[in-house]
């Protein structure tokens, strides 16, 4: 660049502009929650799991098609009977929907038993026995109808009115099997009661509006707020995020609301799959997922894979990447589908079918047994 100056060598002003804007720093990178990216790096580093392109590529069509046949959406998400909504007993105002999703994610983890289906851990609730999530969601509910005000951070801090011996009594089972670390429940509660009383007037629609009706802001506030969702480990030398319960409460706040009023982020499509134990399973069965002969013998087995073990971290990375290539085969071979094929909608549907799969007797290997808070 030419340095040109005036007879009296005074600078031109509109250099001096551009010069001055060139020396600007660049603008900060928008807010990321890095859980792709951590896919990525773990699919391109893992040895014990393996995606099928064209197994992929098939699951793509075929989940396509059903979801267009059954019109999956948000509104598929209200239809679960045990899900919170306005107008359901117990929630009259959107804010008492919130404060009972936070709850049902706060908890959202590890209902898997090692017993069968009768001894299982399960709440009884309106005449049915409820298991896995749904029993967490009954529990809720059943807990509302008692006159207990169990969506409160108010009471969860309380450590005189809300004992473990309460605790107890709120998520009982039918079975002689507890909810499955039912002390670490009742420590995510006491965590999260504090910083919601402390700083959001215990109120979690606070943080809501703290995030601008962002879901990456939200997510990133919530992981920052709580060390009980912040699900990360490190893998081949560098910390991979999951953010699994941080991402499905904003999610479940989005297909709740029907993408409005507390549900209103319109970067819903910069979340990812959430990598629990139930899509790796389905993904397994329609063959995109492959194992290695020891880990595939070691889930056959049902035997304990440690939180934080190299293989639990690649079933998880491989299948929110693998979900992640399914979305982007979808739009690859239906663009009209557009930004409405989120990861989110994707997710939601591979769960629902993964419980339809077992409901008609599973079919394929059973899921992966980590016991922990994240997932
Ligand atoms: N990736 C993903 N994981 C999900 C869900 C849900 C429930 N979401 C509801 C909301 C909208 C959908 O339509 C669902 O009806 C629970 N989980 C996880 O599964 C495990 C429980 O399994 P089981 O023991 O068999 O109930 C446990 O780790 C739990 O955290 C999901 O949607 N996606």
């Amino acid at each position: 660049m030419a340095y040109d100056s005036d007879s009296d060598g005074s600078v031109d002003a509109d250099l001096m502009a551009l010069l001055m804007a060139s020396r600007a720093p660049p603008p900060p990178p928008p807010p990321d929650t890095k859980v792709l990216k951590s896919a990525h790096h773990i699919f391109d580093n893992s040895i014990d799991v393996a995606l099928n392109r064209d197994a992929t590529y098939a699951a793509a069509e075929k989940i396509y098609t059903a979801m267009k046949t059954r019109n999956y959406s948000t509104q598929t998400w209200a239809s679960h009977d045990l899900h919170p909504g306005v107008g359901k007993v117990g929630f009259e105002t959107e804010e008492d929907v919130v404060a009972a999703v936070f709850l049902i994610d706060l908890l959202n983890f590890s209902f898997w038993s090692l017993r069968g289906e009768e001894e299982r851990f399960g709440v009884q609730y309106v005449g049915k026995k409820q298991t896995g999530y749904w029993s967490l969601c009954a529990a809720v509910r059943r807990a509302l109808d008692e006159g207990i005000p169990i969506t409160s951070p108010y009471l969860w801090v309380d450590e005189q009115a809300f004992t473990l011996e309460m605790a107890r009594y709120v998520f009982r089972s039918e079975t002689e099997e507890e909810m499955p670390l039912l002390e670490a429940r009742v420590e995510c509660m006491r965590e999260a009661g504090r910083v919601l009383c402390e700083e959001y007037d215990g109120h979690f629609v606070n943080m809501i509006k703290e995030a601008g009706q962002s879901a990456v802001n939200l997510v990133l506030l919530v992981v920052e707020k709580f060390s009980c969702f912040r699900d990360e480990q490190r893998f081949e030398g560098k910390r991979v995020t999951f953010y699994k319960r941080a991402q499905i409460l904003v999610a479940d706040l989005w297909a709740c609301f029907n993408a409005t009023s507390y549900g209103t982020f319109p970067d819903i499509t910069a979340l990812t799959m959430f990598a629990d134990y139930r899509i790796p399973q389905i993904l397994q069965s329609l063959g995109c997922l492959w194992y290695s002969p020891g880990l595939e013998t070691a889930i056959m087995r049902k035997q304990l894979i440690p939180s934080g073990s190299a293989w639990e971290i690649q079933i998880r990375g491989c299948s929110i990447w693998c979900v992640e290539l399914i979305r982007r085969r979808i739009i690859e071979m239906h663009p009209e589908v557009g930004e409405g094929m989120n990861a989110v909608l994707l997710d939601f549907y591979l769960y629902d079918a993964a419980k339809e799969m077992e409901a008609r007797g599973g079919g394929g290997l059973p899921h992966h047994r980590t016991r922990s808070i994240w997932y």
